[in-house]
């Protein structure tokens, strides 16, 4: 293993090009490589990172940095005589014969020593998550390094340099949704961001207006900072979704007072991938004058958003579900006409005054580069999601007495959302621990009451209790789809081969026939 001096000009240079790599070839002694394969999207690209020194720069022994390429190469090496060696990740009761859960990426590879948590499973929570994108690290890492600079100095070049990355990071952050540069604040993600405008527009407007408009499907943070206004002497409508979780237009405007300050819809559901119709609440927003902000968490990037053509005012992003780093997010808020907001945190004044302390550059480029990847790979992205969450959902629908939660026709196809009846979530979850599955939100993962998104829906406890969320991202691979459906078939039906309720049915019993007794 290669190993470097610590100094400011360490680079990690990310390359496509065969010319370019075969160049870096050339370099001095002090070059490693190590090609990270990327085998699902539409190009089969291949990435290499490559890590070089400049020429300049002696190595001294004793002040050594591993490098992330090496710490790849040697996960990777682990991981596969780990996998070699293992018999089965799963017990003996798994009734799956075939199981191969180990480098169906580079980036499920890409991973250090053991941490007590066995082998990894296939990766489908995307929602909560997704992997960092390996040319986004290479953009951060000479934050890391060299270019330590506060962006907000003005004095001098490192302040300077710094400044540079982090407007260029805005630009790529603004381009996506149709922005002007000056519009985007940074935030640590999109629960501050959400936090800021709930709460910053309506104590800017306490005076006058007292009365905020939601949905009853949001995130917790908004539905949380929604709530903590109420304390504050706001009232508060949650507005309701139908059976495909929409809301109805009619609806928002019958609820739109002439002391409303906020409607806040969110952009695409967390849980169900529903995709609200933006450009029509915005025209309501725009028509009776009211600010129209979304939470666009998980759908900047992955849906097309332009802030003008949908009149939306303020959009919340974060970072690391568009595979950058977590920890950093933006707000957009529209400079003309003006929206006035108060910010949380008093400081410095940075970000035009809405977000006081001094940026995080390293994030901020990672986040610049992952928005300029979401940009640039939009079409490939797209298409190659859309083909594998059609075969999954094809796949899961086969099954009987299963649906698709949400509308079929307004989603984004990264989330599949599915409901299977006379299955228990948590067992199929427990049964499925080669997959890293989740039933709904991360942040309420850790309990089992149903989620209130599905309630929202109408599902009843028991069908919102036997739904699992797919997420299926950029470095998804189809062999990873194939494996989920036919894992996810035998388990459901190994499950209900148990349950009495199954049995009953398969009797043609009515279920909803039956009084049940309590206790
Ligand atoms: C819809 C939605 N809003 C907000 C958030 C919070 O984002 P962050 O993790 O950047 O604070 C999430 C992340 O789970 C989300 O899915
Ligand atoms: S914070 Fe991500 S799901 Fe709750």
């Amino acid at each position: 293993m290669l190993r470097y001096t610590a100094t400011p000009f360490l680079r990690l240079s990310s390359s496509s090009c065969a010319a370019s790599l075969a160049s870096r070839r050339t370099l001095p002694s002090l070059v490693s490589r190590s090609n990270i394969i990327i085998p699902n999207t539409k190009n089969k690209r291949l990435y290499s990172a490559v890590a070089a020194t400049s020429p300049a720069v002696k190595v001294a022994k004793d002040i050594s940095l591993e490098t992330h390429t090496d710490t790849q190469r040697a996960a990777k090496e682990t991981q596969e005589a780990r996998s070699a060696a293992a018999t089965t990740p799963l017990s003996k009761s798994s009734i799956i014969d075939e199981i191969d859960t180990s480098g169906t990426t580079a980036l499920n590879a890409a991973y250090q020593e053991n941490t007590g948590f066995g082998t990894r499973p296939i990766y489908m929570d995307m929602q909560a998550t997704t992997p960092t994108d390996p040319r986004v690290l290479d953009t951060m890492l000479k934050f890391l390094t060299g270019l330590y600079g506060n962006p907000h100095s003005n004095t001098h070049s490192y302040g300077w340099e710094t400044h540079k990355e982090v407007e260029d990071a805005r630009d790529h952050v603004a381009k996506l949704i149709g922005a002007n540069a000056k519009e985007i604040i940074f935030t640590s993600g999109a629960t501050e961001s959400n936090n800021m405008v709930i709460k910053g527009v309506s104590r800017f407007y306490k005076n006058t207006k007292k009365h905020i408009i939601t949905t009853r499907t949001e995130h917790k943070c908004v539905l949380e900072a929604a709530r903590a206004m109420i304390n504050e002497g706001f009232e508060v409508t949650f507005l309701n979704v139908d059976e495909q979780g929409l809301i109805n237009l009619k609806e928002l405007e019958d609820a739109i007072r002439p002391d409303t300050c906020l409607v806040s819809v969110m952009a695409v559901n967390n849980e169900i991938g529903v995709i609200q119709p933006l450009k029509e609440i915005g025209n309501i927003c725009k028509k009776k004058k009211v600010y129209f902000h979304t939470d666009a968490a998980q759908a900047y990037g992955k849906i097309k958003l332009d802030v003008n053509d949908m009149n939306i005012d303020l959009l919340s992003i974060s970072s690391h579900k568009i595979y950058g780093p977590m920890g950093i997010g933006g707000l957009y808020v529209r400079r003309r006409p003006r929206v006035r907001l108060e910010p949380l945190l008093s400081g410095g004044g940075q970000e035009r005054g809405l977000r006081s302390g001094t940026l995080a550059p390293p994030l901020v480029a990672g986040f610049g580069r992952a928005a300029k990847l979401m940009y640039d790979e939009f079409e490939s992205d797209h298409e190659h999601i859309k083909r594998l969450s059609d075969k999954l959902v094809k796949g899961l629908l086969a099954l009987d007495h299963t649906n698709l939660n949400g509308s079929a026709d307004h989603r984004y196809p990264g989330c599949v959302n599915v409901s299977f009846a006379y299955v228990e979530g948590e067992s199929l979850l427990m049964a499925l621990r080669d997959i890293a599955l989740s039933s709904g939100s991360a942040c309420t993962s850790a309990s089992l009451e149903p989620s209130y998104v599905l309630h929202a829906l109408g599902r009843d406890d028991v069908l919102a209790h036997s739904s699992i969320r797919f997420g299926i991202g950029r470095f998804t691979t189809e062999k990873e789809v194939d494996y989920v459906i036919k894992a996810i078939s035998e388990r459901v039906q190994f499950l209900r081969n148990l349950s009495p309720l199954w049995e009953m049915v398969q009797e043609g019993i009515d279920l909803d026939s039956i009084e049940w007794s309590g206790h």
